[in-house]
């Protein structure tokens, strides 16, 4: 039978199969609304169980657009056609139609080649619009067949590659599952554990990647990482939206994305922050200065403290207090909890003074028993009590701690001893909780150190032990009901709650959250996996904040040395996980460049070489056919001449997108010179935004069709990694690059002219 013929019949039966399992879900997420039985844990059953079948509808619609994409024929005879999820023809012998691209035995597909076939005799591609096979190719890779056989797609899985990244750009990341590449494939598929550094140049991947392997390890170790999630670090919010969809398109939720400025629940750090400022507020050093700044805190006044109370007059002797202190350090508890101490110990001696002191006729009630708890009760509530004890040892927030010091030159002097003045002068600011990005590994670092204000008492421990029993058992229930479910392959949300987070809800009867909303709001929660993107722009204090975030060392870090912006950031990889994890890093590196074609990087590679002469530039798998032009105008023409050039730049394409990329604080100006003649210009990238004004580190992670690059000597001017930012600048456009410029060009772009 005809291959495409042949194709079409499968294809089909597996629409029919996915459409008959989602009208199942779509019946049991009806009937689930009337499931209960009005008590809380009731409720919260069917909102877990309306949720689960929103999630599995949820994955079925995206795995609808294009369910099927390859076919392996073995050596053994066997035929196994590959897509986005897994699929058996539902009847008892639970014939397998369609598996996973992530199981174990898809992964032929990316890897075999002709040298090493692993068992595979014929790979197919198969081209889908919907459920209609539009073509099949094939390749042969056992050494006595034919080497190509049959292809309406050009040479199989090369021209299906070429075709992805011809295509125009949208303002949103795609899913890369029909063509990974064997480099990228190992990546994907290699081992959870441990702390994986992916260096890569410009374009090879890196972030498709790391989402792919994201979705990789979620379908593979879903009962430890369902329940924990997986973090995605970005640069940006314009980044996370960008590659926001991927993984919901890949079926998969349990994953919170966010920028190092939103990763403190309760503060969205968006403001900049100077290059100097954010080096000495990303330094390691910077959390002994939390430590002094909570020590300072803790300093008690060198006089006694004499104050009238209820039942007489009182000291609080400087002996007392350093007693009192002596014993708060000793229990290592962070400072608000090491507080209830430091409290208790004053107020014991304060209540001795009272019992102690003969002739108080109002303490005879105590006498014999001596009721210290009883008096220290008292004593507490106090209001006279309470003055004299304010300002010793104060319970404190994260961000109140740091902007008290940020706004007090005498508390940042006692933190920093030895530092010299400019620094200091460069963490005094006088909006203390204006938070930038640098801000918030401090926060974290002061929230570490001071503990939740506030304290648990026994009862309620007591109550969340039986809260946490009774979620244990209603897991249990809920787990053994999804075994049909897992058979099919599609093992949806196995672990997606623990008990300790059905507890809290059981307890809040809240309504369901899933892991995503229920991590992205606890600071302490810990990650089952955490990949961080750009990861070169991570000071050595962020890098802390992110390793407390994973203590299983379960990591994914992607970036590239030679793109570095951050004057926090780092140009070496040792040097940034050294202090974390010591050697215990593993180090994979992407050398082909997927997105600019061979003409721009050969304008782009002598300025990676100025940046750092060991590394080498990424090969471009493609040529585009336009050449990198530049253009040299007057000052006074540069704003109509990027105006003309963008007008130009449209009318040449009907799909994609345009960036004008230009140097920090030149947005507006150059924005309103191309609105002159491009109306619908916009500030911001995304989707439906044709024509973008960004300034270069607004682009990082992202991509366009065409770039304009406007004043390269600004872009190097005055900044600590102005060659990083222009050899990103020069790296974004997928097919065509031009300069405009009214200064000398860089000697770096000599080859662009
Ligand atoms: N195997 C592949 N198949 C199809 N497209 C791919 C493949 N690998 C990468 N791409 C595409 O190449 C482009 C660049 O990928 P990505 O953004 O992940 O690169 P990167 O290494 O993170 O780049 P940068 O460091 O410059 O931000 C994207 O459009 C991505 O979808």
């Amino acid at each position: 039978m005809d291959p495409k013929a042949q194709e079409q019949i499968a294809l089909s039966r597996m629409y029919e199969r996915l459409a008959q399992m989602r009208a199942e879900a779509v019946t049991h997420r009806d009937d689930a609304r009337f499931s209960s039985d009005g008590t809380p844990a009731g409720r919260f059953n069917r909102d877990a169980l309306q949720h689960r079948y929103s999630q599995q509808i949820s994955a079925f619609t995206a795995a609808e657009a294009k369910l099927a994409f390859g076919r392996l024929d073995t050596d053994d005879g066997e035929s196994l056609h590959i897509g986005r999820m897994g699929l058996t023809d539902g009847t008892t012998e639970r014939r397998q139609l369609l598996i996973d691209w992530r199981a174990p035995s898809a992964a032929p597909f990316y890897t075999a080649t002709a040298m090493n076939p692993l068992g595979v005799r014929r790979r197919r591609h198969i081209r889908t619009k919907r459920d209609r096979v539009e073509a099949v190719a094939d390749e042969y890779l056992q050494a006595d067949a034919q080497a190509v056989a049959r292809d309406d797609l050009g040479s199989a899985g090369d021209s299906a590659l070429l075709e992805a990244l011809n295509a125009p750009r949208t303002g949103r990341m795609g899913d890369i599952i029909e063509t990974i590449q064997a480099e990228q494939d190992r990546i994907i598929r290699s081992d959870r554990n441990g702390v994986l550094v992916v260096q890569g140049g410009p374009g090879t991947g890196k972030t498709v990647v790391a989402l792919h392997r994201a979705a990789y390890l979620l379908y593979t170790h879903r009962e430890r990482l369902g329940g924990h999630g997986v973090l995605v670090i970005g640069p940006n919010q314009t980044f996370l939206s960008y590659i926001g969809q991927v993984l919901p398109n890949l079926g998969e939720s349990s994953v919170v994305l966010a920028t190092m400025g939103t990763l403190f629940p309760g503060v969205n750090a968006r403001l900049p922050e100077a290059g100097p400022t954010a080096e000495i507020k990303g330094r390691l050093s910077m959390s002994k200065v939390i430590d002094n700044a909570v020590l300072h805190r803790q300093i008690l006044p060198k006089r006694a403290i004499a104050f009238t109370y209820d039942r007489g007059r009182l000291r609080l002797e400087p002996s007392l207090l350093i007693k009192a202190r002596r014993q708060a350090w000793a229990s290592r508890l962070p400072h608000n909890r090491a507080r209830q101490i430091f409290l208790r110990v004053v107020l014991d001696g304060l209540a001795k003074q009272v019992v102690g002191r003969p002739g108080v006729k109002q303490m005879e009630e105590y006498a014999g028993g001596a009721d210290y708890a009883e008096i220290r009760k008292e004593m507490a509530a106090d209001p006279a009590v309470h003055e004299a004890l304010a300002g010793l040892w104060p319970p404190l927030t994260a961000p109140e701690l740091l902007s008290e010091l940020y706004s007090s030159v005498r508390r940042i002097c006692f933190a920093t001893p030895g530092w010299p003045q400019r620094d200091r002068d460069l963490l005094h600011r006088t909006e203390p909780d204006a938070w930038t990005a640098a801000d918030v590994p401090l926060l974290d670092e002061a929230a570490e150190l001071l503990g939740p204000v506030g304290s648990v008492d026994r009862a309620q421990v007591q109550a969340r032990a039986e809260e946490l029993a009774f979620a244990e058992k209603t897991l249990d229930a809920m787990n053994s009901s999804q075994s049909a479910e897992a058979d099919l392959g599609i093992n949806f949300t196995l672990g997606m709650v623990t008990a300790e987070q059905l507890a809290v809800m059981n307890e809040e009867e809240a309504a369901y959250l899933s892991t995503a909303d229920r991590a992205a709001a606890d600071r302490e929660w810990t990650y089952g996996h955490v990949i961080v993107d750009e990861a070169q722009e991570l000071s050595p204090l962020a890098w802390r904040m992110v390793m407390r975030r994973c203590p299983m060392r379960s990591m994914t870090l992607v970036g590239d040395v030679a793109q570095t912006s951050d004057a926090a950031g780092t140009s070496s990889w040792a040097k940034a996980m050294n202090p974390h994890v010591r050697d215990r890093w593993r180090l994979e590196e992407l050398t082909v460049n997927y997105r600019t074609p061979a003409e721009i990087m050969q304008v782009a590679t002598p300025v990676l070489a100025a940046i750092a002469p060991t590394l080498t530039a990424p090969i471009s798998v493609r040529t585009s056919g336009f050449a990198p032009w530049t253009l040299r105008v007057s000052e006074t023409e540069l704003p109509r001449a990027i105006a003309a050039a963008a007008a130009r730049e449209l009318q040449s394409y009907s799909e994609g997108q345009l960036a004008i990329l230009v140097a920090p604080g030149q947005q507006h100006s150059v924005l309103t010179a191309v609105r002159a003649l491009v109306p619908h210009a916009s500030a911001m990238a995304g989707l439906g935004h044709r024509v973008v004004v960004l300034e270069v580190v607004s682009a990082k992670g992202l991509e366009f069709d065409s770039v304009l690059l406007i004043e390269p000597a600004d872009i190097i001017a005055d900044l600590p990694n102005g060659l990083s930012d222009l050899y990103v600048a020069l790296t974004r456009a997928t097919q065509r690059l031009g300069i405009l410029h009214a200064q000398d060009l860089p000697e770096v772009l000599a080859t662009a002219t």
